[in-house]
C-alpha cells in the first residue's frame, strides 16, 4: 500500500505530536523510532512518521539520517515528505531545519519548499515571517532560555537564511488568505528568482488548510503540527471522523520522567508536588556521584505500589546556566543519559506506565528502552499523544513536549492511562 504521507520528525515528542495531529484528522498512522527495521508490519496504514533524535546533533548527522528516512519513505511509496519541525522553531545558526532541507528537497527534485511552524492551537503563530509563542515574540518567549538551542531572533526568514544555503523567501499572510493557488503562484514566482525555501506565514487553522491544500501537491514541506493538519485535510478531505481506539487497561507501576526546563514543564512539576511523590534531582550527584542514581531508584522503589512517582532534572534557567557553567556543554546529553538509566531501572522495577517530559530527554528514554514503534491513541493535551509500544513488552507512554499542556498535565496524562492513584 503507498503512503499518502510520510514524516520525518526531528524529535520524537515532535513526532508523536504530529502523529497525533494526523490521527485526529483522520489518516492512520503510526509512528516508528528511526528507519524501521525491515520486516516491520506497517499494516493498513496512510501515515508514517518516522521519529528521529537529530535536532541538536551536527547538521551533517542530521543530514544523513534524514535522508535514510526518506530513501525508506520512499521506498513504502510515499506521496508527499513533510520534515516536522518544532513549532518554537528550535535550531542553531549551523542548522538543522536549513540543511535538512535543502538536502530533502535535492533528493526530491523539489522546487520551493514551503515552511512554517505555525500551530494556532498551541499558541504558535507567524505574520511577516516573525513567530509569535502567544502574545510574545519567539525571542521574548521563555524560549530564550533553552538549554541546547535558546531561541533570540523572531525573524524566521532571517533565522533559516543564516541556516541555509540558498536563498529564503516569505509567503506574507495577505497572499496566504487568498488561498491555496494564491499561495502556489507565490511559491512558484519565489522560484523563479531563485528562491528555494520560503516562510508562509499563518495565524489560523483555515491559512493552515489553503497551506496544506498548495503544499500537499508539491513533493517537500517543513514545518509543525499546523501544518500536518493542512496536509492531512487535504489528503482525507475535511470532515473526517478521528478513530480513537479503545485499548485494554495495561497493568504495571506509573512513573514521570521529567528532563525538560521549559516554563509550562516547571509549572506541571510544581502542580503534582504534594499530591505525588517527587524527586528534585541534584545534578551535581547524578553527573558525578556513581552511587546516587541507585539510590533514587531505591527511593522509587519503596514508593510505586502506592502510586506514582516523579523524578525530574528540570531546573530554572538560572540554574542551568550555573549547572552549564560546571559541567560544560554535555552536560545536557549527559543528564539526558542518567535519566534514561532512571527510566530502564524504574522498567526494572515493574513501571509500564510512562510519561516523559522533554524532547530531548524522550528520544534518549525511548532509545534506551528499544522501543521501535507506537500506536497513537487518544489526545492528552494539544500535541500530545497516548502512545502504546508496538513489539516487545507492551507499554503505554506520553511524550510531553516540554512547552506543551496545562498545568494540570501530569494528572490528566495519568488519568489517561488508567493510574487509580
Ligand atoms: N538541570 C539541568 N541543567 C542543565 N540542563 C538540563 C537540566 N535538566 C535537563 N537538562 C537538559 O536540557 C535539555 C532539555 O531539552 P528537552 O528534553 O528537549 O526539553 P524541551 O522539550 O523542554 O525542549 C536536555 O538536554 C536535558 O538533559
Ligand atoms: O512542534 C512542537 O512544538 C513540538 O512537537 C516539538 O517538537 C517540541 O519539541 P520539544 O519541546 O523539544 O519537546
Amino acid at each position: 500500500m503507498s503512503l499518502k504521507l510520510g514524516c520525518i520528525a526531528d524529535d520524537y515528542t515532535g513526532a508523536s505530536d504530529l502523529a497525533n495531529t494526523l490521527t485526529r484528522q483522520g489518516l492512520r498512522t503510526i509512528q516508528t523510532i528511526g528507519v524501521p527495521e525491515a520486516g516491520l508490519a506497517l499494516g493498513e496504514v496512510d501515515a508514517v512518521v518516522v521519529a528521529l533524535k537529530t535536532r541538536s546533533v551536527p547538521a551533517a548527522d542530521a543530514v544523513a539520517r534524514s535522508l535514510g528516512a526518506l530513501a525508506w519513505l520512499r521506498g513504502e511509496g510515499a506521496g508527499h515528505i513533510m520534515f516536522k519541525v518544532c513549532s518554537t522553531f528550535d535550531s542553531t545558526d549551523a542548522g538543522n531545519i536549513g540543511p535538512v532541507t535543502e538536502a530533502l528537497a535535492a533528493a526530491l527534485d523539489a522546487s520551493v519548499v514551503p515552511v512554517t511552524p505555525a500551530f494556532p492551537e498551541t499558541g504558535r503563530t507567524v505574520f511577516q515571517g516573525h513567530l509569535f509563542v502567544g502574545s510574545r515574540p519567539l525571542h521574548e518567549s521563555p524560549l530564550k532560555d533553552h538549554p541546547l538551542n535558546p531561541m533570540r531572533d523572531s525573524d524566521l526568514v532571517r533565522v533559516l537564511a543564516r541556516q541555509s544555503a540558498q536563498a529564503v523567501g516569505l509567503v506574507a499572510l495577505d497572499c496566504v488568505e487568498r488561498g491555496a493557488a494564491a499561495i502556489t503562484a507565490r511559491l512558484a514566482a519565489l522560484g523563479d528568482i531563485g528562491v528555494r525555501s520560503a516562510i508562509v506565514d499563518a495565524v489560523a487553522e483555515r491559512n493552515l488548510v489553503s497551506l496544506g491544500e498548495a503544499a500537499f501537491a508539491m513533493r517537500l514541506s517543513t514545518g509543525a503540527s499546523g501544518l500536518g493538519l493542512g496536509l492531512a485535510r487535504a489528503a482525507v478531505g475535511a470532515g473526517q471522523a478521528a478513530a480513537v481506539p479503545a485499548w485494554p487497561d495495561v497493568d504495571g507501576h506509573a512513573a514521570i520522567i521529567a528532563g525538560s526546563c521549559s516554563a509550562a514543564t516547571l509549572e506541571q512539576i510544581d502542580a503534582v508536588e504534594g499530591t505525588l511523590p517527587v524527586a528534585r534531582l541534584d545534578i551535581d550527584r547524578l553527573l558525578g556521584d556513581a552511587g546516587y542514581a541507585a539510590g533514587m531508584l531505591a527511593w522509587a522503589a519503596e514508593r510505586l505500589a502506592d502510586g506514582p512517582v516523579l523524578l525530574g532534572s528540570s531546573a530554572t534557567p538560572a540554574v542551568v546556566g550555573r549547572l552549564q557553567s560546571v559541567h560544560g556543554a554535555g552536560a545536557g546529553a549527559r543528564i539526558e543519559a542518567a535519566l534514561a538509566e532512571l527510566a530502564a531501572g524504574l522498567v526494572g522495577l515493574g513501571v509500564r506506565r510512562l510519561i516523559v517530559a522533554g524532547g530531548e530527554t524522550s528520544g534518549a528514554v525511548i532509545d534506551r528502552l528499544g522501543v521501535t514503534a507506537f500506536e497513537i491513541g487518544g489526545e492528552i493535551a494539544p500535541g500530545v499523544p497516548l502512545l502504546r509500544s508496538l513489539g516487545g513488552e507492551m507499554m503505554l507512554f506520553a511524550l510531553k513536549s516540554g512547552n506543551f499542556g496545562g498545568p494540570g498535565f501530569f494528572r490528566a496524562a495519568l488519568g489517561a492511562m488508567r493510574t487509580r492513584k
